[in-house]
């Protein structure tokens, strides 16, 4: 991307610059994340958004340095102001849990079955806050409290098979956040949990934001949702950038076409015209993990398409207001109502 953002180092929790990460597949180098630049700023929520397959977690993974074994990551990462590409097991320890953490879609990924799950936010205590074994219980039990888990004493010596769904995503969301990380990157936090206990586990995390400064980010494939829930929003498609900016903005005026296709696909907003008409669609499918298209990766869905997008993909064009788009023709989209360019399902290519 050509253009930074301009924000001050201090200001800054987390700067992705240039990341790209490459990893073996059957069928060929799988291009999962490429030349992706983006801050988040101390205490802000930023979303990144995009369809499965789009980058997201892989770009959570590099913030993290926990991509799989074989995958190759150039540029850079820096987690408050250290560099993360390239740096030693050592080093990764040292941010991991104390600067930055994660949660993860399921929580049973991350705890374990044979531990009460106070042991395992104690343990997590221990290592990342250096307390003792008596401190971090009683912090533990305190943390359990925090995300609102009833009895926390008593739930501190459960198994996480004896609670719901819901009550294991809190406790995920003591652990990573009890040593109050600099950095908090929840990946798809509340997939797996029902409608009610989903809108609590996001006001959960926007409190602890508040309280702690922490900055956020939030991996998610519900644009609507992400958009009431965060300061910022990435849009992300086969692996890139295609736009960011303030999330309102980002919603109500998209620049790129492929935000305006899925705004236009969202059943809340095809419904506010009052007539019932078809839902629009974005015809066509992203490309294989597999294939390195030459232009912009959304050039063959999408209705803009010229030959400058298929010679090269984009870079991040200035958007205005604090905003970056990748794509040549944002003006078209930014013009005028950007539900018009997917209107009619039989009209897109
Ligand atoms: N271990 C792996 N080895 C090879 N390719 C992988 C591996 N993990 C992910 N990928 C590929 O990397 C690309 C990006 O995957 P990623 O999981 O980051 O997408 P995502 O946007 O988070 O999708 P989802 O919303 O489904 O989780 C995909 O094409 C995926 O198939």
């Amino acid at each position: 991307m050509n253009a930074d953002p301009v924000v001050s180092v201090a200001d800054t929790a987390v700067s992705v610059r240039d990341l790209s990460v490459v990893l073996p597949g059957p069928h060929g180098a799988v291009h999962a994340v490429r030349d992706l630049s983006f801050d988040v700023r101390r205490g802000e929520a930023l979303a990144i958004v995009g369809e499965s397959g789009a980058g997201k977690s892989m770009t959570a993974r590099a913030v993290l340095g926990t991509v799989p074994y074989g995958a190759r990551v150039t540029g850079s990462v820096r987690v408050c102001g250290q560099e993360v590409v390239g740096a030693g097991s050592a080093r990764m320890r040292l941010l991991r849990g104390r600067r930055v953490a994660l949660i993860p879609q399921d929580a049973l990924t991350v705890l374990s079955p044979v531990h009460t799950v106070g042991f395992q936010v104690a343990a997590a205590l221990r290592a990342n806050r250096g307390l003792g074994r008596a401190a971090a219980t009683r912090a533990a039990v305190d943390a359990l409290g925090e995300v609102g888990l009833p009895d926390p004493a008593r739930t501190a010596r459960r198994h996480p098979h004896e609670l719901s769904g819901g009550q294991r995503q809190r406790a995920v969301i003591a652990m990573a956040t009890a040593s109050e990380p600099d950095v908090v990157l929840a990946d798809e936090p509340t997939t797996a949990l029902d409608p009610v206990t989903r809108e609590h586990v996001l006001d959960l995390l926007e409190g602890l934001r508040a309280r702690t400064g922490a900055a956020l980010v939030l991996i998610t494939h519900d644009l609507a949702n992400a958009g009431a829930r965060a300061d910022r929003l990435l849009v992300m498609y086969a692996g890139r950038h295609v736009e960011s900016g303030p999330a309102a903005d980002v919603l109500e005026h998209p620049q790129a076409p492929y935000t305006a296709g899925l705004l236009a696909s969202l059943p809340e907003r095809a419904a506010s015209g009052g007539a019932r008409r078809p839902l629009p669609v974005i015809s066509g499918a992203p490309p294989a993990p597999w294939d390195d298209p030459a232009g912009c990766a959304f050039a063959p869905r999408c209705p803009l398409v010229s030959a400058a997008c298929r010679a090269a993909p984009p870079p991040a064009l200035d958007g205005g207001a604090d905003r970056l788009v990748s794509c040549h023709h944002w003006r078209d989209v930014a013009d005028g109502p950007a539900e018009r360019l997917f209107a009619d399902p039989a009209a897109a290519p």
